[in-house]
């Protein structure tokens, strides 16, 4: 089986992406199956498919499309909220195929949150939408993945003032817990360590520089220990992403979005990879966005999609395995 990967925003890069990802993937033999408008492939040679078994065979010589129709011309690097509707069909085509083991993965191409949002989208992004279309609302969770780290932040998104308020024991226990099973289930990882952040400068310094840490984190990483998780902390966040803290940890699970985003973005922006945990299917999409001011110019770098796809595949295959050996 392969995976689908969606169009996201047309005005975006994710055309160009798509075309760019099957210049390389059709010498290597890694098909996709694309699910789209096909008016976004500019000279980029495709076939329409019904079926997404017939994808495979198309691959080396074509992009395999299952086609939607866009309600208006595109024009790369602008935004138009009139094609929201035509973004979600493709993100709901997908995963119904992952649902119904059509394709073993869901590849996401950028979308943009406000656009959506104008268009009358209810969600904040891909991952909270997936979780309700796979009908597990709350159990998502994001995670981004490099080669040099891996990071989970508790609350995803929302504003920061939102982000402290929602915090609790319990919400760090359950996002600690699920990171732990995927890391032992889709990565292999038998004793995996968590490296848990603290909120606060320095990480509370004792309880001058803000209680958290003491009230909620340490408690949440105890409660965690209890559960036969390897989890360690709170460490001082400004201090537990140098090249000398990073080896200690499988994945650090952080109090919030940028927490988490800004050291992986800067150390791995070309090769991060997003993968949502706590689904029934595997998803996984490029770390950047639509990136509308290069969009059309031939100036986006596909590598971060490649590694999505090469995520997805190993994902995918590790979670077939592990079906096999509990069936
Ligand atoms: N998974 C998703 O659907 C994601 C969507 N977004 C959305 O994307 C939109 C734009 O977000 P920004 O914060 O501007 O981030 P962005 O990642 O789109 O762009 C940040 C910078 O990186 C550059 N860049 C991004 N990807 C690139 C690539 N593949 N090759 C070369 N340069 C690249 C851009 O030109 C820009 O200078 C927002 O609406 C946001 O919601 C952002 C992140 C993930
Ligand atoms: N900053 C990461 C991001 O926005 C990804 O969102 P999603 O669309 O994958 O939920």
């Amino acid at each position: 089986m392969l995976p689908a990967l969606t169009m996201g925003d047309p005005a975006g890069i994710g055309p160009e992406l798509t075309v760019k990802a099957w210049e390389i993937l059709r010498r290597t033999g890694d098909a996709f199956l694309w699910i789209g408008d096909p008016v976004l492939l500019g000279e980029a040679p495709f076939e329409i498919v019904g079926h997404a078994e017939q994808a495979a065979s198309i691959f080396p010589s074509a992009i395999p499309v299952m086609p939607l129709t866009l309600p208006g011309s595109v024009t790369p690097g602008q935004a138009d909220s009139a094609m929201a509707g035509c973004v979600i069909d493709a993100i709901e085509t997908a995963t119904r195929l992952a649902i119904t083991g059509q394709v073993s993965a869901i590849v996401t191409n950028p979308i943009s949150k406000i656009v959506l949002k104008q268009g009358g989208f209810a969600f904040p992004g891909h991952t909270e939408f997936l979780a309700s279309l796979c009908g597990v609302e709350g159990e998502e969770i994001m995670m981004l993945a490099s080669p040099r780290l891996r990071v989970v932040p508790v609350t995803v998104h929302v504003s920061l003032r939102e982000a402290l308020d929602s915090l609790t024991t319990d919400r760090i226990v359950h996002v600690g817990a699920t990171l732990a099973e995927a890391l032992r289930r889709d990565f292999g990882l038998m004793a995996p360590r968590i490296a848990v952040a603290g909120l606060n400068p320095h990480a509370g310094e004792g309880g001058v520089m803000g209680h958290e840490e003491q009230t909620m984190i340490a408690p949440a990483i105890e409660a965690m220990r209890q559960a036969g998780i390897d989890a360690s902390g709170p460490y001082p966040p400004d201090t537990l992403f140098t090249d000398l803290a990073r080896p200690l940890y499988d994945a650090a699970l952080c109090m919030y979005h940028d927490q988490a985003l800004i050291p992986l973005k800067t150390l791995d922006m070309a090769s991060g990879v997003n993968v949502t945990l706590g689904l029934p299917v595997v998803r996984t999409s490029p770390d950047h966005g639509t990136a509308f001011a290069i969009a059309g110019q031939g100036k986006a770098d596909p590598a971060s999609l490649l590694a999505a796809m090469r995520m997805a595949r190993d994902l995918g295959a590790r979670r077939a395995a592990s079906k096999e050996v509990q069936s």
